[in-house]
């Protein structure tokens, strides 16, 4: 049985300037023990699946199930198969860390928590501020405690919605380190995030969003594989021709275009120069995450073979 199963799933929402589809029949299955990522840019519908998944939401249509637990019909046992950590910080300020993770344990109707509320605060590095005011927290420590609070009953599915978003260095490794020794136990891991360095590090297998449907849906190996091998990378200060400045990535002076092989290479470079542009620091990588997330939001992985996508090219390319 999949840890989570979205069926089919679909959500409209009614606005000023009409109805606003934000998921399309979205099907996908979580298997027990993954560490999962769902990507997809700023509006895709990441937050509404997981809202209709952490019962926040209704879907318009479609069935979702944790453990085989329907999220409308069997609320309260899909609810305590996950564990939720939320993209915003709202606490009571007025409970110290302690006190908050054993009001939440109670929710779950578990008493006597405190040998797991310390392994937590151990994990998450929060062992000094079990009595502090949740008042008295940095932004990042409070963080910790949303994390610790999601995992008070156990759950064996744990939903991070953006986890790392404006957080420091320290805690995304103190974060990852926790998460990643809870799936190494058997936790079944769904991480949306926009750090595609972190996704290609923890993920092993990534399903991207666009514009509320599916658009790719592979293990991440298979996802680089299916990828353009290679990027050229170099700087410039000039205009690119528009045929090569359609498929750049542009940061600043720096250009990175898609390039298979050494006769591409010469290629686009032949091309900078009779468009009269100089590329300095030239450099050639292996393709990342990133390059196939853009690659696959631009269409132009939609005809590569190991990017298993639910949907005809056509689709795709509309
Ligand atoms: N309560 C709501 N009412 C109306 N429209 C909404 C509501 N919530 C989300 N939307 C719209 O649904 C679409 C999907 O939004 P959603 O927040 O799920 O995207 P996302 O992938 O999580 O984006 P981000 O990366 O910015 O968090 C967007 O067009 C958004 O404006």
């Amino acid at each position: 049985m999949p840890a989570v199963s979205f069926q089919n799933v679909s959500k409209s929402y009614r606005t000023a300037r009409g109805e606003l589809q934000a998921l399309k029949g979205v099907s996908f299955d979580i298997e027990p023990g993954e560490f999962f990522g769902l990507l997809g840019p700023n509006g895709a519908g990441k937050t509404t699946l997981i809202s209709i998944l952490a019962g926040l939401a209704r879907a318009s249509s479609g069935a979702v199930r944790v453990h085989g637990h329907d999220v409308r019909q069997d609320y309260a046992a899909a609810r305590r198969h996950l564990g939720v950590v939320p993209q915003e910080l709202v606490f009571d300020p007025f409970f110290s860390v302690r006190e908050t993770l054993r009001i939440q344990s109670g929710y779950f109707g578990i008493r006597h928590n405190d040998a797991w509320i310390d392994e937590l605060l151990d994990g998450l590095g929060l062992a000094d501020k079990a009595g502090a005011n949740m008042r008295q927290l940095s932004g990042g420590m409070k963080r910790r405690v949303l994390v610790a609070q999601a995992l008070v009953h156990k759950p064996p599915v744990i939903v991070l919605d953006e986890p790392t978003a404006g957080v420091d260095v320290e805690l995304r490794q103190t974060l990852w380190q926790f998460v990643s020794q809870l799936n190494r136990q058997g936790s079944t891991v769904l991480l949306t995030t926009h750090y595609l360095e972190e996704a290609e590090a923890l993920c092993g297998r990534i399903a991207m969003l666009k514009q509320g449907q599916v658009v790719a849906l592979a293990t991440t190996s298979d996802l680089l594989r299916g990828a353009s091998s290679n990027v050229l990378r170099f700087k410039t200060d000039d205009a690119l021709p528009p045929d090569l400045a359609a498929q750049a990535r542009v940061t600043g002076r720096v250009v990175q275009l898609p390039a298979q092989n050494a006769l591409d290479v010469e290629r686009i470079l032949a091309r900078v120069r009779e468009a009269g542009a100089t590329a300095e620091d030239i450099e050639i990588r292996k393709a990342d995450l990133e390059d196939v997330f853009l690659e696959v939001m631009t269409g132009a992985a939609a005809s590569t073979a190991a990017v298993a996508s639910p949907l005809p090219t056509e689709e795709l390319k509309a």
